[in-house]
């Protein structure tokens, strides 16, 4: 497994928000996590890309203990997360918003940037190819010069996953991915997740569009008050009985 998480637990003064979760994530395999409101999804994804600190419990990251390892760290190791497209430069370039995602995890300095040193030079170069190349990936190349503010919210999510996709990540963490978009561009999403899969990614997501989970997943973990109540495959976690309890009769993952 690429990923392990033992006993994993997130207190908020009173509130057991992560409890006691053990979890493997899969390698190359699409691994997603459900579960109702409040369940603990969010802070559970947190926990993993480093922007919180558990209270108690290891995380492991290719046989490596990444539990107290900041954040940049983690992506440096090859962990890669989708923030919302909230987080995007709305009056920047498709271009220059991957360009500048990428820069912020690269190594050289300001020192460098304000000398133009040769060092920078060349990672300035890098930078693009990188961003031209993971453009191609989710299908924007069209698109690299227009301002993002111009894109449909569909484009912008595919922004997202260039930016991730920049640093060369193993595993790819997407946070509700299919988030405020209709079902046809969810269709495009799917093909684009599953393309990642098959380009040799591995893949963890948080969704609350079941049709788009239950399609695509390989494993799924449920949620439900910061504990894990079930786990399998798409099959397996629709036919559990503590699942439909927590998804009120199972409507919502009929
Ligand atoms: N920073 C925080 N401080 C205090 N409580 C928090 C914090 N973050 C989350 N919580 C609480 O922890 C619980 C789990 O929240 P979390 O956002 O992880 O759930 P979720 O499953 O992602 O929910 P949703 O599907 O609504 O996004 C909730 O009760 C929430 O109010």
């Amino acid at each position: 497994m690429l990923l392990h998480v033992e006993r994993l637990t997130k207190r908020f003064g009173g509130l057991l928000a992560v409890n006691d979760v053990t979890f493997s994530v899969e390698q190359g395999k699409i691994n997603a996590i459900i579960g109702p409101n409040g369940a603990g999804k969010s802070t559970f994804f947190n926990l993993i890309s480093g922007l919180y600190r558990p209270t108690s419990g290891t995380i492991t990251f290719k046989g490596r203990d990444i539990t107290r390892l900041p954040a940049n760290e983690r992506a440096k190791l090859g962990i890669a997360r989708t923030f919302q497209t909230t987080h995007l430069f709305e009056q920047s370039t498709v271009i220059d918003n991957v360009i500048i995602g990428h820069r912020l995890r690269t190594s050289s300095n300001l020192f460098d940037a304000i000398l133009r040193t040769k060092r920078h030079r060349r990672e300035e170069q890098a930078c693009k190819e990188k961003a031209m190349e993971v453009l191609d990936f989710v299908g924007l190349t069209h698109v690299a010069d227009r301002m993002v503010a111009n894109l449909s919210q569909e484009q912008k999510k595919r922004v997202a996953f260039a930016l991730a996709l920049a640093t060369d990540p193993e595993l790819v963490l997407l946070d509700e991915p299919a988030a405020g978009i209709n079902p046809d561009e969810t269709e495009g999403l799917e093909e684009l997740i599953v393309k990642m899969v098959e380009g040799g990614l591995t893949v963890c997501l948080i969704e609350h569009k079941m049709s788009m989970i239950m399609k695509i997943a390989d494993r799924i973990m449920v949620l439900n008050y910061g504990e894990k109540i079930a786990e399998g495959t798409p099959e397996e976690v629709r036919n559990n009985e503590a699942v439909i309890q927590a998804y009120l009769g199972g409507s919502a993952i009929a």
